[in-house]
């Protein structure tokens, strides 16, 4: 051990003890909050009847400021322990200009020292740790309240502590991030999503820590780290704006339940507490009130791999295009100018002069159309009132209130929805089943956005300060279009145009720009999930130039041609029973349709595996089968592909089915068919 080593293992002790101390002290704190907690209590219980109003009232909030202090106390004290076992990860000396350096050590939250009235580990949010992320040896620079700190950085060092034992540290006069980078990228994964804030990169440092950006939109590749940088980000604003955002403020938009689960570690590990979440689905039935049920991105998606039809393609292209929000808002002016047909009114002996109620109508333009009856309503009550001199009979209200809506050529959404069809002259584009209510899902946001212009917009999502929309290359202009219109906060978007899972629907990082100009666009190009041969591989399927693979070395993939479906499978089964023995904690075995895994479920004896279904709810590390579909946004050390044949394998969405389930694979990647290899993989 050199002297550096030994003084680190002193220091980290040292740390320890005070942490220890630390802990003591809020044990303490809690003990005494909870007896101050008992004895108001009993103290109201006895005096009970001598107390007032008043009196009972400020009892109440007392106890309430105990138990949120107590709470308080608790939640500090979780934090001390996560830190205990791990106190930081690095470190810098810094010199500010003119100052002597003095050590910054960097850890997941802070730690301020009471005795010493100094604060020991800074959190890594916190202003000057992004000197960290950002800079080599030399001059470096952090914000402050007071304007820029500069100075020079005189030492980067970091840590792995584990358990509150020191594993190594490592000093790093050019890039110190690449060998802790490599270690940390070549272990097993966990069954969940992990933190990174050890190694977080120069490029994704800048895309957490933005503050100005009102829309944040991520276009990277596969593996680029997205959605830990998303993750990251949030635990970042809600650091820096701890004052007034809250978790519950928050509000993510998932893809599904599993996807949910995955993510679910990272801000608690951070921290924090856990992010509301839902998925499209649940917003569009919330939006719907539960009127029409309509066929899920899931079904969608089935029925283009398992049923492709050129007029259900059609449909869904149409829909998905800019076109389609264009025509519908044209056809929104069009019901304006021409849907209201003013006709001159009796009530009682008064009669309203028709363009009385036209004029009425026109000057509450700003109002959504189907809410301005109301309005409209009630000046025509004060003309009529102002016209007899006296007051409504509430027969004469009636009459008002009756007939304005029938001035207007429908009241329904839905009439509208299908009267649209028909100005555009195109009614084959709606297949609406009558009886059931029943929507294509290629129809449900774009239903939506007619009801929140016609009707106006619901004021349930108006607390959510900052919005997070994962896989946004799934989601259509329309998509968008509502949620600009639901949620007026800041928004983190992010996806990646190769991994969509209906070619048909897609947008890129441009499409969802023109939604929202406002946006700024980054891109990431750097890979960190997968080892060079699995990248290398999956280009040849989805080539992309600008992708930065990671040095990273492993096994090269395996394509394993069998005679027949049986000698396949019991290729499979002996992948599968092999796996125990391989070192890896997760083996994903991913087939193109939920249909083919369920099958492949039922075919093999597969002991100990979990079949994930679209109604899945929760990720566990192991053997996993799936389909693509649903395996995005996961990973495993290694990923099977059964069936990649030339007849399983053939249109553009089962192309993209390919890419995303190669692209889930860490260090290991295994396919097998029988017959022709599909044309996606002989390049
Ligand atoms: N800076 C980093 N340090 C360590 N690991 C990282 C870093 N960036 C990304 N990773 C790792 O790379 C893997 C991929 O990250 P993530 O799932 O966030 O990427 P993604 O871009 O959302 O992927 P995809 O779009 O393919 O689902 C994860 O294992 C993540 O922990």
């Amino acid at each position: 051990m050199n002297a550096t080593e030994q003084e680190e293992r002193e220091y980290l002790e040292e740390i320890k003890e005070k942490l220890t101390l630390a802990i003591r002290r809020v044990d303490e704190a809690v003990r005494q909050f909870s007896d101050e907690l008992r004895h108001k209590k009993q103290y109201i219980h006895e005096h009970q009847s001598g107390m007032d109003e008043a009196d009972m009232v400020a009892a109440g909030q007392s106890i309430n400021r105990m138990a949120f202090t107590g709470e308080a106390a608790v939640a500090r004290k979780r934090k001390l322990f996560k830190l205990i076992q791990s106190p930081y990860f690095g470190r810098l000396d810094f010199a500010p200009q003119g100052q002597e350096a003095a050590p910054v050590y960097i850890g997941v939250h802070s730690f301020f020292d009471e005795q010493q009235r100094q604060n020991l580990i800074y959190d890594w949010r916190a202003p000057i740790s992004s000197m960290f992320y950002d800079y080599e040896l030399g001059d470096a620079a952090y914000p402050s309240p007071k304007g820029e700190v500069k100075g020079t950085i005189e030492r980067k060092r970091q840590y792995k502590i584990r358990d509150g034992r020191l594993e190594f540290l490592l000093d790093s006069g050019v890039n110190i991030h690449d060998d802790v980078l490599q270690q940390e990228l070549a272990k097993s994964s966990d069954d969940k999503m992990k933190t990174i804030v050890a190694t977080i990169q120069r490029d994704q440092n800048a895309v957490i820590r933005n503050e100005t950006a009102p829309v944040m939109i991520i276009q990277g590749v596969a593996g680029s780290g997205k959605t830990s940088i998303a993750l990251h980000r949030l635990a970042f604003l809600l650091y820096r704006y701890r004052e007034t955002i809250a978790a519950k403020d928050i509000l993510i938009i998932s893809p599904n339940k599993v996807f949910a689960d995955y993510i679910s570690n990272v801000l608690p590990e951070l921290g924090e507490e856990h992010i509301p979440e839902l998925g499209m689905e649940e917003l569009a039935a919330d939006l719907l009130d539960s009127r029409y049920s309509f066929q899920t991105f899931f079904e969608q998606v089935a029925a283009l791999l398992e049923r492709p039809n050129p007029a259900f393609i059609e449909r869904i292209q149409f829909k998905s295009s800019f076109e389609f929000l264009s025509k519908l808002n044209q056809y929104l002016l069009h019901v304006e100018n021409n849907y209201f047909a003013a006709r001159e009114l009796r009530v009682g002996s008064t009669v309203v002069p028709a363009a009385v109620i036209q004029q009425k109508f026109k000057a509450y333009h700003r109002v959504p159309l189907l809410q301005r009856f109301a309005q409209v309503a009630q000046d025509i009550r004060t003309y009529v009132r102002d016209a007899t001199g006296r007051k409504l009979t509430g027969r004469d209200k009636s009459i008002i209130g009756e007939a304005l809506p029938r001035l207007f050529r429908f009241n329904n959404v839905l009439d509208f929805y299908r009267d649209f069809y028909h100005w555009l002259d195109r009614p084959e584009l709606l297949k609406l089943d009558q009886h059931r209510l029943h929507l294509e899902y290629a129809d449900v946001f774009a239903l939506i956005y007619l009801r929140l212009r016609l009707e106006g917009i619901p004021t349930a999502y108006e607390h959510v300060k900052h919005l997070l929309v994962d896989e946004m290359q799934d989601y259509t202009p329309m998509q968008y279009a509502v949620l600009s219109r639901l949620f007026r906060c800041r928004k983190t978007i992010l996806g990646d145009v190769s991994q969509t899972v209906n070619p048909y629907s897609a947008s890129s990082a441009e499409a969802i720009e023109r939604v929202f100009p406002q946006a700024e666009v980054v891109k990431l190009h750097r890979s960190y999930r997968s080892t060079l041969k699995i990248t290398a591989f999956a280009q040849r399927i989805t080539p992309n130039p600008h992708i930065i693979p990671l040095e990273r070395h492993g096994p090269a993939p395996v394509v394993a041609h069998y005679d027949g479906r049986s000698e396949e499978l019991a290729a499979i089964q002996q992948i599968v029973n092999d796996f125990s023995s391989s070192g890896y904690q997760s083996l994903g075995i991913i087939c193109k349709t939920q249909r083919q895994a369920q099958e492949l479920h039922q075919a093999l004896q597969l002991a100990g595996v979990q079949l994930l279904t679209a109604e899945s709810t929760t990720f566990r590390e192991g053997i996993i089968l799936t389909s693509a579909h649903l395996a995005k946004g996961l990973e495993f050390d290694a990923v099977l592909v059964p069936f990649a044949s030339a007849r399983n394998y053939k249109t553009e969405v089962d192309k993209s089915m390919l890419y995303v389930a190669c692209t889930r694979a860490m260090h290991q990647l295994t396919l097998t068919y029988t017959g022709e290899l599909t044309d996606f993989l002989s390049a």
